[in-house]
């Protein structure tokens, strides 16, 4: 396991503040998702954020009133006498206040919670379906490239967690009012009390500021263990691993896996959250004695005659309630402003622009293609590695021929393809389109013009149906259309003796799923290829698994089908191989030989010696 190195982030007390730039657009895209339901939920919270200084007003009041009419000198002693002696109707009248205050108190609250909820959802929608707009723009090169991984994850945790965000800065704005009307009651008998609780609370405010960002700090370093505990976790209990973890007995190595990261994040999170507690507990003595130095104050003026009995009530109550406000505004605050730096996360992956895209002014991609496709020293390196994985490739591949692309494992001809359909564009050399540079075409019709199955193709746990129209989505409802796609390549017969037919739901991921065997997926997925209709046709090994009978019939189809068309075949098999027009040859990553299967037989090169290896295999 690589050691662990949380990456340095973020350094200095400037750098998260700064976060909380992301609160604005952040605002923004909560308003996008609902701008009916923000401006309820802001109404609601300013209304709501009004009622705890009224009520502590009103039982001021009540207090002075109290202490009135038991200071009158004939005061009754009986409820029924005060009622007649037309005495109780103040109070009654406040009481009513108050309890109109607590109704409504509890009424906004409920509504609040509502709107909320309806909004977080709705955020977490708009969220999702952004990230999935915006990953679909990205480079195949960049989600092979494990930082990017880390960046796509983490991004995908900020669309379900910024909902309390939302919520914190909601309620944030709301105490903002409140502490803002309590401090105004508090300045209006004596500023300094306002003063004094500031400077007891500003030591919380700072702790909690620093074991936030040490928190983030923490997590966002270990974004890549994260990663592989959930990968783990995820392989320990799959069912597309739970057969090799159960013969290879795999079960206790992922576990001890899993657990030697789990202790080691649990040692650090109890490492932050103990320093937090003991510091904690120090800041909140300080606010405590703050507060008990106002209220001695409050007393002594109290008793001097200074303040009424009721103005003690207020007084007390609101010093009480403005420490526990403004001390949940500050902790809250810093959480805001560790939550913003999250959303950095979240921002800077939608900040990822994708290289491969199609020109200011794109071509057209010519139908029919005349000429096909010429590479010119075409060099190409995956990212991350040194390695050339094809380099110096020269030849031209005609419209209308059916190439065959031949080689040992890793050769480059997966790699060729990629190529071909700008799934990566070359690092050196070009390849042409028609005398024009594949880049100069637009991209989306480019890809549209090509049909290609690798051999790591999907399975979609969908219907039968569905895993046959991906191959072109938007024939979806073109039974007719699937049908025949799937004649073509054999899949019918496969999907005939499905259960439920074309709405046969496969793979096991859920309900009444039926899983197919390697081959008939196989069929299933060369069936993609011809829904397509596409110009260009590209098999990457799609006859690995078929039976020998299976993979005749398709091939006779593909010749047939393909005929005049230009396609592209990668096979191992040389049944297969050499019914092309033409066979490339391909050598680390470079073209060896090329010509008709009696050609390169003749030649005595690598494709005779290949060839009589596989022969010997059937004598
Ligand atoms: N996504 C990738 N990232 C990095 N290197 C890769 C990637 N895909 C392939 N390679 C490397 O590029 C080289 C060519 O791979 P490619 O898949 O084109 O071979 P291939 O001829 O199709 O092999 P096979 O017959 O096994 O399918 C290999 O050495 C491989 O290790």
């Amino acid at each position: 396991m690589p050691p662990f190195d949380p990456r340095p982030m973020p350094k200095s007390f400037r750098d998260r503040w700064a976060a909380l730039r992301n609160v604005p657009p952040f605002l923004l895209l909560v308003w996008r998702a609902g701008p009916g339901l923000a401006i309820a939920t802001a109404a609601l919270r300013l209304t709501r954020a009004l009622i705890p200084v009224a009520t502590l007003w009103v039982g001021k009041l009540i207090v002075d009133e109290v202490v009135r009419l038991t200071g009158l000198p004939d005061a009754p002693d009986t409820i029924r006498a005060w009622w007649d002696a037309g005495l109780a109707a103040g109070i009654g009248w406040l009481l009513a206040a108050e309890f109109g205050l607590a109704i409504a108190q509890d009424i906004l609250t409920r509504l609040i919670g509502l709107v909320d909820s309806l909004l977080s959802e709705r955020l977490t929608n708009d969220l999702s379906t952004r990230l999935m707009d915006h990953a679909a723009t990205l480079d195949l090169e960049d989600f092979e490239d494990a930082v990017f991984q880390d960046k796509l994850d983490r991004a995908r945790r900020q669309t379900v967690s910024r909902n309390s965000l939302m919520g914190q800065v909601f309620s944030q704005l709301e105490n903002l009012v409140t502490v803002v009307t309590f401090a105004g009651g508090l300045v209006a008998y004596n500023p300094l009390l306002v003063v004094l609780l500031i400077l007891t609370l500003i030591p919380a405010f700072l702790g909690e500021a620093h074991f936030n960002a040490r928190a983030y700090s923490l997590d966002y370093g270990r974004t890549p263990e994260r990663r592989e505990m959930d990968y783990v976790r995820q392989i320990a209990a799959s069912s597309e691993t739970a057969k090799e973890v159960k013969l290879f007995a795999l079960d206790r190595f992922l576990r001890d896996r899993y657990l030697t990261l789990a202790r080691r994040f649990y040692a650090q999170n109890r490492a932050v959250a103990q320093a937090r507690a003991a510091w904690g507990a120090l800041f909140s003595g300080l606010g405590t004695l703050g507060y008990y130095a106002a209220y001695v104050w409050i007393l002594a003026q109290t008793v001097t005659g200074h303040l009424t009995l009721g103005d003690l009530t207020f007084l007390a109550g609101s010093f009480q309630r403005l420490r526990t406000l403004m001390s949940n505004l500050l902790t809250s605050f810093s959480q805001v402003a560790a939550q913003a730096l999250y959303l950095d996360d979240l921002f800077a992956f939608f900040q990822v622009e994708p290289e491969i895209a199609s020109p200011a002014d794109p071509l057209p991609v010519p139908d029919p293609i005349r000429q096909g496709f010429v590479f010119e020293n075409v060099g190409f390196h995956y990212p991350g590695s040194e390695r050339w994985a094809v380099r110096g490739l020269n030849f031209t591949f005609h419209a209308g021929e059916t190439l065959a692309l031949l080689g040992e494992n890793g050769a480059g001809k997966t790699t060729l393809v990629k190529l071909l359909a700008r799934l990566y564009d070359p690092d050196e050399g070009r390849i042409l389109l028609d005398g024009r540079d594949l880049r100069d075409y637009d991209l989306d019709q480019l890809r549209g013009a090509m049909g290609v199955i690798f051999q790591d193709f999907v399975r979609f746990n969908l219907s039968a149906r569905d895993n046959i129209a991906v191959g072109r989505i938007d024939a979806r409802e073109n039974m007719a259309r699937v049908e025949t796609a799937a004649e073509r390549a054999l899949a019918d017969r496969v999907i005939a003796k499905l259960p439920a037919g074309y709405d046969q739901m496969i793979g096991k991921r859920f309900a009444n799923g039926v899983e197919l065997s390697g081959g008939e997926w196989q069929k299933i997925a060369i069936a993609r290829a011809y829904m397509r209709d596409a110009q260009v046709l590209i098999l990457d090994e799609p006859t690995a698994a078929l039976d020998a009978r299976s993979e005749y019939e398709v091939f006779q189809r593909f010749k047939e089908l393909s005929s005049g068309k230009t396609a592209v075949l990668i096979s191992h098999r040389f049944s297969s191989v050499r019914m092309a027009d033409r066979i490339l040859v391909l050598e680390g990553g470079r073209v060896e030989a090329q010509g008709t299967h009696e050609e390169l037989l003749a030649e005595d090169g690598r494709y005779r010696e290949l060839f009589d290896l596989q022969a010997e295999g059937y004598r």
